[in-house]
């Protein structure tokens, strides 16, 4: 891990000095074997313990940023690093929460959230444990004996963040989770996922295509252009914490911010300002 100094920062635009670096994208640029050119040139660090939101037109590259933190994919170019040491292979420090929930329809509820422990090998009565105890942190205490195909939408969603928390991930890489809930849910979703982020200070990085998502949930979003994808603008979120992701959306802030993000989304690079 390495933290920023002024002239880090200063390199790195809107990075803060002062603040440690868990992961740092250096330069990354991915041609897949397809031809297709997904990224080119993304510098971009994401900050010990922040809630960072990466937006982007559809196809810009945003999920393959996180499958390169995730170690499943390599960059052509560039280089990744995860707590100052570069990424070679798949790191079992990360969560990876997914648009689908993954959730094996054969397995209850509590099966289900035990099943990372069982392959890093914890004993069953531990993993029982630990599960009963995420299960209850997520609120779908009760459930334990469902199976996925008997749960609602947002009890899935409850069930693959459990999943996910059972082994205290360092971050949690999320990737559109909530796109399939209807409005209101996703607001009671991501307000949940905020209590978590308070309480597990983990670091979360959410890739959304939802700009209100974002700014509701985020200390900072990060706009990705379209392909192939470089920054475009980062946004620091001044809405203060805690934060409800239900009254975020009354605050001026978040309006300008809004129209900002949004003008950066519709403008070519060269003409948006951070
Ligand atoms: N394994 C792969 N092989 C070939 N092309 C790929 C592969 N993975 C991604 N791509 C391509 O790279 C580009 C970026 O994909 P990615 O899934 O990262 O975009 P995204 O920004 O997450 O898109 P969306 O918002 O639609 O989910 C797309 O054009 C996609 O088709």
């Amino acid at each position: 891990m390495h933290t920023t100094t002024a002239s880090d920062a200063a390199a790195r635009g809107s990075a803060r000095s002062g603040d440690d670096v868990h992961i740092s994208f250096q330069d990354i640029g991915i041609v897949f074997p397809t031809g297709t050119r997904a990224l080119a040139g993304v510098t971009l660090d994401v900050y010990e313990g922040e809630f960072l939101a990466i937006v982007g037109p559809s196809g810009c590259g945003k999920s393959t940023l996180l499958n390169m933190a995730a170690g499943l994919m390599t960059p052509t170019v560039g280089r990744v690093e995860y707590r100052g040491r570069q990424v070679r292979g798949p790191n079992r420090q990360v969560g990876y929460v997914t648009q689908k929930d993954q959730l094996l329809p054969w397995r209850t509820v509590e099966k289900n959230v035990m099943l990372p422990l069982e392959f890093r090998g914890v004993t069953a009565a531990e993993a029982k444990r630990r599960a009963g105890a995420v299960i209850e942190q997520v609120g779908l205490r009760g459930f334990e004996n469902s199976y996925p195909g008997q749960l609602s939408g947002g009890m899935l969603k409850r069930a693959s963040l459990a999943r996910t928390m059972v082994y205290a991930p360092d971050t949690y890489l999320m990737d559109e989770p909530f796109a399939s809930l209807d409005a209101q849910l996703r607001m009671v979703m991501q307000d949940e996922l905020l209590r978590i982020w308070r309480e597990t200070k983990s670091t979360f990085v959410f890739v959304t295509h939802d700009l209100a998502e974002a700014i509701s949930l985020a200390d900072r979003v990060v706009v990705i252009s379209a392909r192939p994808g470089v920054v475009k603008m980062t946004a620091e979120v001044h809405l203060g914490r805690p934060r409800s992701a239900i009254t975020a959306h009354e605050s001026p802030e978040f309006a300008g911010l809004l129209s900002r993000l949004w003008k950066a989304l519709d403008q070519p690079s060269e003409e948006v300002r951070s």
